[in-house]
């Protein structure tokens, strides 16, 4: 079967368009679509930028001989999300000459995704961001909602800005060469949009794990469509997280913890520290008493289904990420906030959880 493009539609007062399918890094009318201004910074990393960076170039200049484009690449990896790489990019715009109508592409994963956005963001207060995410992972999740950020000591995304793309462009060929690891990095994302908010997906990705996991292209762009509607009804609703938005956040609270705690991209990525929140959530979520002890398993043998750790690594103490937690952005003056579990898609936000809870999960996790 030929793949078709699909495409989700985000609303709310910056509304944009998520485009889904093949061979959309090759289109030019379509990189240039939301193009204002003549210049534009294609933002990319070490790995992604020899593979693709080329195309995308040769494709925007085609369709716009006028612009003036340059290319900055990055080393590649969770570690350079930093201040210090973020300010390169600021003088790679600077050199440009980007004028307040110029636009940033970010094509990448999420790393490049939330740096490039960031910078977007900052450059001149604002310039115009088009995500061109290459892996699962940015494709059902950090390219859509406009979270931009880096990483600092102290913990992950702590510096950052909303900052909506003018579109995203996730180009499906780019899956194809995309690591086995990075691809269940991604599959922990769209596991969590099941886990959260429709249960029927969760028991569509049961059905559908070996296709998923195979790398399947029909398979593939359907999980990412439905994951991108779900992130698009959430993040148009409420796009600055006062609400509902913060239920995207299961199992980070965790997950950035220990993100943190080995230190970026030195042990388990992104997804896989979500992978291994949410099992964590959820076994909160059934010690507080609100989701059964059952579900919480269920969930955890899907992950296990997809090739995901469920338990903490080796070397993590728990008090060093509670310590970690207390600066978690959702926590208040009144303590920690955690997403909690109800059972299969369903959750909610529950205020002062209790910090012996949390260590008692932390403590058994092992
Ligand atoms: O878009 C959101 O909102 C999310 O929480 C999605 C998360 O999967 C993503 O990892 C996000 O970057 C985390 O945001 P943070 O605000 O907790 O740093
Ligand atoms: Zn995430």
């Amino acid at each position: 079967m030929t793949e078709t493009n699909r495409h989700v539609d985000v609303g709310g007062a910056a509304p944009y368009r998520i485009h889904i399918g093949p061979g959309l890094l090759d289109d030019g009318t379509l990189l240039a679509e939301t193009l204002r201004g003549r210049h534009a910074l294609i933002v990319s990393d070490s790995h992604v930028a020899p593979l693709y960076a080329g195309r995308v170039q040769s494709a925007l200049q085609t369709a716009r001989p006028d612009l003036c484009l340059a290319c900055h690449v990055l080393p590649v990896g969770e570690a350079e999300k930093t201040l210090t790489r973020f300010a390169e990019v600021i003088d790679a715009l600077a050199s440009l000459g980007a004028t307040r109508d110029a636009c940033v592409y970010a094509l990448g994963g999420g790393v490049v995704g939330d740096l490039a956005g960031f910078a977007a963001a900052c450059w001149m207060r604002g310039i115009d961001c088009v995500q061109l995410p290459t892996t699962l992972l940015a494709m059902v999740d950090s390219s859509v909602g406009g979270k931009t950020a880096v990483d600092i000591p102290h913990g992950k995304n702590l510096v950052g800005a909303f900052h909506p793309p003018r579109a995203v462009l996730a180009d499906t060929t780019t899956l194809r060469t995309l690591p086995a690891r990075e691809l269940r990095a991604g599959l922990a994302e769209v596991i969590k949009y099941g886990a959260i908010r429709d249960a029927a997906f969760l028991d569509w990705l049961t059905d559908h794990a070996d296709a998923l996991l195979a790398g399947e292209s029909d398979a593939l762009a359907e999980a990412i469509a439905r994951s991108c509607a779900h992130k698009a009804e959430i993040t148009e609703r409420d796009p600055l997280e006062r609400g509902e938005r913060a239920l995207l956040n299961f199992g980070h609270t965790f997950a950035h913890a220990i993100e943190a705690e080995q230190g970026y991209g030195q042990g388990l990525n992104h997804g896989e520290a979500v992978a291994v929140g949410m099992v964590l959530a959820a076994r909160l979520s059934a010690r507080l008493g609100l989701a059964a002890w059952a579900d919480a398993e269920a969930l955890r043998t899907l992950l296990l289904r997809f090739g995901l750790p469920v338990a903490l690594p080796a070397g993590l103490t728990p008090d060093a990420l509670l310590a970690r937690m207390r600066l978690d952005k959702k926590a208040q003056a009144d303590g920690l906030r955690f997403i909690l579990w109800d059972g299969p898609g369903l959750a909610h936000v529950v205020t002062g959880v209790e910090e012996a809870a949390v260590l008692a999960v932390l403590g058994d996790a092992g």
